[in-house]
């Protein structure tokens, strides 16, 4: 639905390629040099390992289709992505939860590090794992007024990694995340747009996307060269703690997730999403 009216909106994309795996669209203007990666995982888009992997395989695949931009969205009612799915932390079953860790890592990196610019249109609620990848994009605009934002992972009892954390703190402040993250704070469109969490915000998707062509159309004149290790060297001391510490952060990830205190608060926490 959001691929046509993406082709329809913007008049542009006459020569265009797509692609659909089952959770995941992507279309590329041949033209504009532009791809939209829409993810379509009812009824929330939650990343499972399998969601993982198809969105970690389309990154490199735009890789090696030498795009010059990507726009990020959701083809969900109200949802841009609700983050890690949450079944998968209850109970899990600890090979499983190792291979998701490390998918998720793999693919954090894959998106933070693009060779392109990328522009997270957030048409829909955004917490944890969805406001990470929003994040991990190179700018944000976020439909409004009725739509959340935010790492709430202490909420659920758990404790949001350091590459998370760095990442927030890369995009707000050190001070700003802390208290979001202690607090697991979830921000409305507005609060997210003031705290400089999304860089702007729109009253529908229509002017989202055209708001993310617009910044992606600012690479024009700028080297592909230039833009990329410029990316590279303000986000390496973020990438490079995981790179060299991706067992460690696999490992306490695993461990807490296995513990009878964290398995109780997930346990209540769907419960209560259940309700
Ligand atoms: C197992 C892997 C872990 C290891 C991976 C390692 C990676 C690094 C380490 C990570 C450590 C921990 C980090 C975690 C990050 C996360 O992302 S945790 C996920 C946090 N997400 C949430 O808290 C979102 C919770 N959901 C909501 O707030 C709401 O559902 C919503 C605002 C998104 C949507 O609201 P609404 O439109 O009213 O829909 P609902 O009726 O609430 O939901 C519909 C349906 O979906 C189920 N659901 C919702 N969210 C999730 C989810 N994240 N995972 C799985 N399922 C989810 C919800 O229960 C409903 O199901 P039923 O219809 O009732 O069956």
């Amino acid at each position: 639905m959001l691929r046509r009216y993406i082709l329809n909106k913007t008049n542009t994309f006459i020569n265009y390629r797509y692609a659909s795996q089952s959770m995941l669209q992507s279309t590329i203007d041949d033209k504009l040099g532009i791809a939209t990666l829409v993810m379509n995982k009812p009824p929330v888009n939650s990343l499972n390992l399998e969601f993982l992997e198809e969105i970690k395989s389309q990154l490199t695949q735009f890789k090696n289709d030498k795009i010059r931009g990507m726009i990020l969205t959701s083809d969900l009612q109200k949802i841009f992505c609700a983050g890690l799915d949450i079944t998968e932390f209850s109970n899990p079953n600890p090979e499983r939860l190792s291979k998701i860790c490390t998918t998720f890592q793999d693919t954090w990196l894959a998106l933070y590090l693009t060779q392109f610019p990328t522009v997270a249109v957030i048409n829909g609620h955004s917490p944890a794992g969805g406001c990470l990848l929003a994040m991990s994009c190179d700018y944000r605009v976020m439909v409004g007024p009725n739509y959340t934002i935010g790492l709430n992972e202490t909420k659920l009892g758990i404790v949001a990694p350091k590459w998370f954390q760095d990442c927030m703190v890369a995009v707000i402040g050190q001070r700003k995340a802390e208290v979001s993250l202690t607090t697991g704070k979830m921000y409305t469109t507005d609060q997210a747009l003031q705290i400089g969490l999304v860089d702007e915000s729109v009253p529908d998707v229509d002017n989202a996307i055209n708001k993310g062509i617009q910044f992606l159309n600012n690479f024009q004149k700028i080297s592909p060269w230039a833009y990329k290790m410029t990316k590279d060297i303000r986000r390496q001391p973020t990438v490079q703690w995981l790179i060299d510490n991706k067992q460690k952060d696999l490992d306490f990830v695993v461990k807490s997730m296995m513990s009878p205190n964290v398995q109780k608060s997930i346990g209540l926490y769907l419960q209560s999403l259940k309700k």
